[in-house]
């Protein structure tokens, strides 16, 4: 396997292409991205999901939720879920995410990986209800866990970014239209992490 390089004072790849992505340490301050991921974790009816790959019908390895203004209808695999309406801390950090990306967003699905065993395997975010070349911002509570991103061109172009408790990614276009991410497992012991994937969905 190939080794990922990183600076460590920044938990970014040497040589990541900069214009794929906008990335903030400390978004929100270490005691407000406590009480949110303790009341995530305890409040919001997470799901376990089943997801078509190829012709296997597999759970995916995180708990999921999905919020978002009526009609702003979540796809997985061609299922269709309606969405859970916007609780006062989610509308909070929304908030404060638009006016950081200077972008509004009526949805948002947040994942929540209990261990190191939970992960979200490639894939990018390309779905027809989201748009041709959808804008997403992704905000992290909890464990550090690195976002790998890899060329769909040439998958041994690959980097990493270590997404910190508190942190904001707003991910471009770009990179879902030429890359692909995900959320390795780890075998390393690994606390609880939430993230929040803010979206534009045509109803
Ligand atoms: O957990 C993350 O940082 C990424 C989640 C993700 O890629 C997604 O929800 O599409
Ligand atoms: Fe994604």
């Amino acid at each position: 396997m190939e080794q990922l390089c990183f600076f460590p004072e920044a938990g970014q790849s040497k040589g990541i292409p900069k214009e794929l992505f906008d990335y903030r340490a400390g978004l929100f301050s270490i005691e407000e991205s406590d009480v949110f991921l303790k009341k995530f974790i305890k409040t919001v009816p997470w799901q376990q999901r089943v997801q078509k790959l190829y012709d296997k019908e597999v759970i995916t390895p995180r708990l999921t939720a999905w919020f978002g203004e009526l009609g702003t209808n979540y796809s997985e695999s061609g299922k269709i879920s309606d969405p859970l309406p916007w609780t006062k801390e989610l509308q909070m950090i929304r908030e404060r995410v638009e006016l950081m990306a200077g972008i509004q967003f009526n949805s948002v699905l947040l994942n929540y990986y209990r261990d190191g065993s939970d992960s979200v395997a490639w894939h990018s975010d390309k779905e027809h209800l989201l748009g041709k070349r959808p804008v997403i911002a992704s905000v992290s509570f909890g464990q550090v866990r690195s976002f790998d991103i890899r060329s769909k061109a040439d998958h041994s172009e690959k980097y990493s970014i270590r997404l910190e408790h508190g942190s904001y990614l707003l991910m471009k276009s770009g990179l879902q239209e030429q890359w692909e991410h995900r959320i390795a497992k780890s075998t390393k012991p690994m606390r609880p992490r939430i993230n929040l994937t803010f979206r534009i969905v045509t109803p």
